[in-house]
């Protein structure tokens, strides 16, 4: 099985088909997993390949009208994304995590003019993912796609057709089966895409249609990028038939795209540029890849893998990785997230060492740093766009719950101005009550009065009359009593529980009012807080960029005084036949040979009789050796350079140990006085010193690391023997015979395991919260890690990858999804992140690298994976050990310990 088909069949292989591949990264380009090209005879095979359809989603954004199309092998949960849209990223990848599928590619039919794409964002969020774009398109992206090539996601894949026309870089992808193909703008369901501007032509349009598209199937589905009228998909045979615009003649073609005279999409101005970036490449990473990773979008596919091997030895020991960087090597310089002190520091070092560097190296260095900037120059700007498209997107939100609270607001204020005029009407009715029974109590007092004054015969019947005002009076005092009590209660407020008229309870408004003013102030806040970051970025991008400018000057100004200072060696070489020892005070540097030096700098005045006299003699001669303590650390630190004994030959020095010799600090002290051009200085040594310190320092905390994890094994060996000696003690239980037999079965299968250097993670019965207590820690009293037989959850905070600002986020570690996973919240609603387990290499505390920015520098640590480091703060010591023990499980290095 090729290297190639192993990658990509990496998230859904068994623990067997692992241990043949746990190192892919170091194996493969990253694109060559998904994409190679295949000449024209190959195209016999497709459709033979692919058996069951692949799973396939429509998802539509309605602001832009735009489709993104989703993807995936159901089987080894492959997916890709045609055309996603910065605005729906978090619902896409809610939907591919709730499928339980591996986003791999995020495609472009095309650079977008009326909508920000989706792929910037969603290769922030999705590890590993690459974006892939037409290579006419003159957008950024990990793959430059051109016809015929293949994205390739489980046994499915997708055919590259070129339909230029829309823009020079519209593609058609079509499915294997040619029953599927997503045509982007260059054909619209009943239209196409417009055709007068970003280099639009009808003519190719119309050329890229027929040749293209429907020379396909006719019973091909023809997926488009929008439609603005709710069509949703048309056939290659339909278009041919009812197409307004492709069923003419191409003149008659012409004039219709010539005359459609459709308003400028509203977002042009702001998509293009953004898009021109936004489907950008791998995010930096100073400590592992990130100048291979350049490297790799620029060059030539084939080249790929010779050039990643290159640099292979620097990624896989982190201690001495900042110094055994050549000088010409951009991988520290590059970095993007290291704090500003510490680049600053390493720049004047870096500065100290150009000094030594010869011109062509420094040619070589500056050209770099122009590479440098405009890259970054590049991920800024995009990280601003990201950053606007994320303040939009709440902006939005705060707008929508705005609307919501004066909606709610309103409400209430009409509700209690229905109450005010029920009462007021209620109390006047009350009123009107009060003065009836007042008026009826009168005329009953009257009618007393009236009594014994009447005739005996009609004193009777008055007596009845006024019994029955008596009994009316009554009652209607006790209407008003009721009447009275039912205000009083109103007016107490006693009623509000009560259901209103439109069914809502006053306190289920008030309540709702507060929740969503809540969220517009989480909204708003949040918003201060993009808005700030978005100035923060603007900020530290012109920091960068005028740093890099800075030393770009910096350099080009020293390489003018090295040609100076190389001037008169030079000279004095050719007069007195040989050229001088010179005292060097840099680890890292061995100057060039005269003559080399000399082919380098064209500027340096040679003449011919010159030159050949050097040419004859001895590359010794101008040979710069400084002993460093440590012999096997000199080379570590100049791995490319030849090493210096090979040179030493040269009579006017005698060679590395007379050197040696004459100097008992280890500096070689020149071997003709008068010649010494330059001698250190006192900076460069002190700098020198701490160089050297700082690798003893790594050294120990090496040493020191390795005997921790010895220790940790010896616990694990002690806790693995006491396990055997219980099984073989229940053992002799017949009732628990069958109990103890599977118990047995599983711990052979995790020794098995673990002899066959399987991560810890892989092994099915790994119960991870009895491992990690077997490692000596109180997981039940630390509060705040959520550590159970297969999950770890709890809070860390990150360092961004390109944006260094460190945020909490709530991280899961799955032995059943195989992956380190962060979210927003704990309710694990917004994915941020995720780390598979295959790509972890390494976990080790931090040392203290991040000191100067992380906001716990002695609880930071260090996620390794083969592409870039993730730092994480916990919140105390012993979780951090914990979260550390649990990540270390997904290592292929664990196992082996
Ligand atoms: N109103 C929209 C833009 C509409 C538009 O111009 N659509 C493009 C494709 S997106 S660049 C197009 O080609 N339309 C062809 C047609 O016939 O409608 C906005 O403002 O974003």
């Amino acid at each position: 099985m090729s290297a190639a088909l192993l990658y990509r069949l990496k998230p859904a292989v068994s623990a067997a088909t692992r241990l043949w591949s746990c190192k892919p990264p170091q194996i493969l380009p990253t694109s060559a997993a998904f994409i190679h090209r295949r000449p024209a005879s190959a195209r016999l095979y497709s459709g033979l390949m692919a058996t069951g359809a692949p799973l396939f989603r429509q998802l539509f954004e309605s602001e832009s009208s735009t489709y993104t199309y989703l993807l995936a092998d159901t089987d080894t949960k492959e997916a890709v994304l045609i055309d996603p849209v910065l605005e729906t990223v978090d619902r896409d990848l809610k939907l591919i995590d709730e499928l339980g599928l591996t986003l791999k590619v995020a495609l472009n039919t095309h650079c977008h003019a009326d909508h920000i794409t989706g792929t910037g964002l969603l290769k922030k969020k999705v590890f590993g993912l690459k974006s892939a774009i037409s290579k006419h398109s003159g957008a950024t992206a990990d793959i430059q796609l051109s016809e015929g090539d293949r994205i390739t996601f489980g046994k499915h894949f997708l055919t590259v057709r070129e339909t230029p026309g829309h823009t020079d870089g519209c593609l058609t992808y079509v499915t294997n089966d040619e029953r599927m193909a997503f045509t982007g703008d260059a054909l619209l369901i009943r239209g196409c895409g417009r055709t007068d501007f970003q280099q639009g032509s009808p003519h190719k349009l119309y050329e890229s249609v027929h040749k293209k598209i429907f020379s396909l199937p006719g019973h091909c589905f023809l997926y488009p990028a929008h439609d603005y009228k709710g069509q949703t998909v048309s056939t290659v045979d339909e278009e041919k038939k009812f197409n307004p615009r492709l069923t003419k003649t191409l003149d008659e073609f012409v004039n219709i795209m010539n005359n459609l005279n459709l308003p400028k999409p509203k977002k042009i101005d702001i998509s293009v540029p953004a898009n021109l970036l936004s489907c950008q490449r791998e995010e930096c990473c100073p400590e592992t890849s990130c100048t291979p990773k350049t490297l790799h979008t620029d060059m030539p596919r084939h080249n790929m893998e010779t050039q990643r091997s290159q640099w292979e030895p620097v990624r896989s020991s982190p201690w001495i990785m900042r110094v055994e960087q050549s000088p010409a090597s951009s991988g520290a310089e590059s970095d993007t997230e290291g704090s500003s002190t510490e680049s600053e520091r390493h720049r004047v070092k870096q500065a100290d060492r150009d000094l030594l560097m010869s011109p062509s190296m420094l040619q070589q260095r500056i050209t770099e740093l122009d590479q440098q900037r405009e890259e970054l120059k590049i991920e800024l700007q995009l990280e601003v766009a990201l950053l606007r498209g994320e303040l939009k997107a709440e902006q939005e939100r705060l707008r929508r719950h705005t609307d919501q609270l004066q909606v709610l607001q309103e409400k209430d204020r009409q509700r209690r101005s229905n109450r005010l005029a029920s009462r007021q009407k209620e109390r006047v009715q009350l009123e009107q009550q009060r003065l009836k029974v007042e008026e009826m109590k009168r005329r009953c007092e009257e009618m007393e009065k009236q009594i014994p004054s009447q005739p005996e015969d009609q004193r009777e019947q008055l007596m009845l009359r006024l019994q029955q005002e008596k009994d009316v009076l009554e009652a209607t005092v006790r209407a008003f009593e009721d009447m009275e009590f039912h205000i009083l209660e109103l007016e107490s407020g006693v009623e509000d529980e009560r259901e209103g008229e439109d069914g809502e309870s006053q306190t289920v408004i008030e309540r709702e009012i507060t929740r969503v003013q809540h969220t517009c102030n989480a909204s708003q806040e949040r918003v201060q807080q993009l808005e700030n970051q978005l100035k923060e970025m603007e900020k530290e991008k012109d920091k960068a960029l005028s740093s890099l400018r800075q030393e770009k000057k910096e350099l080009l100004h020293k390489s003018q005084r090295i040609l100076k200072e190389k001037k008169p060696l030079s000279d004095w070489s050719n007069i007195t036949g040989s050229t001088p020892c010179v005292m060097s005070h840099s680890p890292l540097t061995i100057h060039k040979a005269a003559q080399e030096s000399l082919k380098d700098s064209s500027s340096l005045p040679r003449r011919r009789s010159a030159h050949r006299k050097i040419t004859d003699r001895p590359l010794s001669a101008q040979v710069l050796v400084r002993m460093t303590p440590d012999r096997q650390t000199s080379e570590a630190l100049s791995p490319r350079l030849p090493h210096p004994t090979h040179r030493l030959s040269n009579g006017h020095c005698n060679g590395l140990r007379s050197a040696e010799q004459s100097d008992g600090n280890g500096l070689h002290t020149p071997c003709n006085s008068t010649s010494t051009s330059r001698a250190p200085s006192p900076q460069s040594l002190l700098d020198l010193v701490e160089m050297e310190r700082k690798l003893r320092e790594a050294k120990a905390e090496r040493e020191r690391l390795l005997k921790e994890r010895e220790e940790r094994q010896r616990l694990l060996a002690e806790q693995r023997r006491r396990k055997e000696q219980e099984s073989v003690r229940i053992q002799t239980d017949a009732s628990k015979l069958e109990t103890h037999a599977e118990e047995r079965l599983q711990i052979h299968s995790t020794h098995k395991n673990i002899e066959q250097g399987v991560p810890l993670s892989l092994t099915v019965n790994f119960d991870l919260r009895a491992h990690v207590e077997s490692l000596g820690h109180n997981v039940a009293g630390c509060m705040g890690v959520n550590l159970s037989g297969r999950r770890c959850g709890g809070f860390l905070t990150k360092r961004g990858g390109r944006v260094k600002t460190w945020r909490r986020r709530w991280f899961i570690f799955d032995l059943d999804h195989q992956r380190l996973a962060y979210y927003t919240e704990l309710d694990e609603k917004k994915l941020k992140g995720v780390i598979y387990f295959q790509a972890i290499e390494e976990v080790y505390y931090d040392h203290l690298r991040t000191a100067t920015t992380s906001p716990r520098p002695s609880l930071t640590f260090c996620v390794k994976t083969y592409e870039r480091l993730f730092f994480l703060v916990a919140h105390s010591p012993e979780a951090m050990r914990i979260w550390m023990d649990v990540i270390v499980t997904a290592t292929d290095e664990h196992s082996r310990y």
